[in-house]
């Protein structure tokens, strides 16, 4: 039986239309092909406007390719289906103030066809998880930037997915949440699960992450383990410089 990749991009090329009469159309990504195994970690690296979250939102199905092919969880990213065995944390995440984080989580869970037994059980140990259990019933107007972030991750975990695209997840957080972010990413990937992770830190790219799939003005420019990027440079430097020899079309 042929493998089933849990994301796939076969050349795919994004273009975004002008936003006003007479603009220039936008080349978001261009003809990116890589695939990612079950399990694996993978982040998505590049200066702004690289392309990172068009490609985030092409394997969410929140635009389409212009052209090329996008596969998720084995299946072409328009079958919308597999949406449900999908957990995203937006980047700058915002939740209705109103809401306390129980609701939230309860309500989401719910759209993603999770039983009420079952969220009776998850959402208090998800909240746990996270660092929220004994704030899950106040409104999240309440909440700090922090503790939003430790939502939004909770929030992608709600429907026990099997793949989890981030984006710039760590933003607000301080090293509280940059420990459990790792300890969650790290369970998932044991368990099994397959993580996208967009990120500008090299650092937590390094640790976490099996390959980094690096963009340059739309164009996969690196796929490889921080360790082969690595060694693209003198021993002895760090990531961040690999990274920015990439950026600037040196390495
Ligand atoms: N909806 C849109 N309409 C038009 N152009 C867009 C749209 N979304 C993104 N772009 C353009 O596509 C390019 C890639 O943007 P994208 O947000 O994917 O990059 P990014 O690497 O995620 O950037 P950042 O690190 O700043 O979040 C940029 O030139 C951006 O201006």
């Amino acid at each position: 039986m042929p493998q089933e990749f849990p994301v796939a991009f076969e050349a795919v090329t994004k273009r975004y239309p002008p936003s006003r009469p007479g603009g220039a159309w936008r080349e978001a990504v261009i003809e990116v092909g890589f695939r990612v195994e079950p399990g694996e970690i993978v982040g998505l690296l590049g200066p702004n406007r690289s392309g990172k979250t068009t490609l985030a939102k092409l394997l969410l199905s929140l635009c389409r390719p212009t052209s090329g092919r996008v596969t998720r969880l084995g299946r072409p990213a328009s079958d919308r289906a597999t949406l449900a065995r999908v957990g995203y944390v937006p980047e700058r995440a915002v939740f209705p103030g109103h809401l306390t984080a129980t609701e939230l989580l309860s309500y989401l869970a719910a759209l993603s066809g999770v039983s009420r037994a079952v969220r009776r059980r998850r959402i208090p140990a998800l909240l746990d998880r996270v660092g929220l259990l004994d704030r899950g019933r106040e409104p999240i107007s309440q909440f700090s930037k922090g503790m939003v972030q430790r939502l939004a991750i909770a929030q992608a975990l709600a429907n026990d997915p099997d793949l989890l695209v981030l984006d710039e997840p760590t933003e607000g957080m301080d090293l509280s949440g940059f420990v459990l972010l790792e300890e969650i990413l790290v369970d998932a990937s044991r368990a099994g699960k397959t993580a996208v992770l967009i990120t500008h830190l090299p650092g937590l790219a390094e640790r976490l992450c099996d390959r980094l799939a690096v963009l340059r003005s739309g164009r996969l420019v690196f796929l490889g383990s921080p360790t082969a990027l690595r060694s693209r440079t003198d021993p002895g430097r760090s990531l961040g410089s690999a990274l920015l020899d990439l950026d600037a079309g040196a390495a």
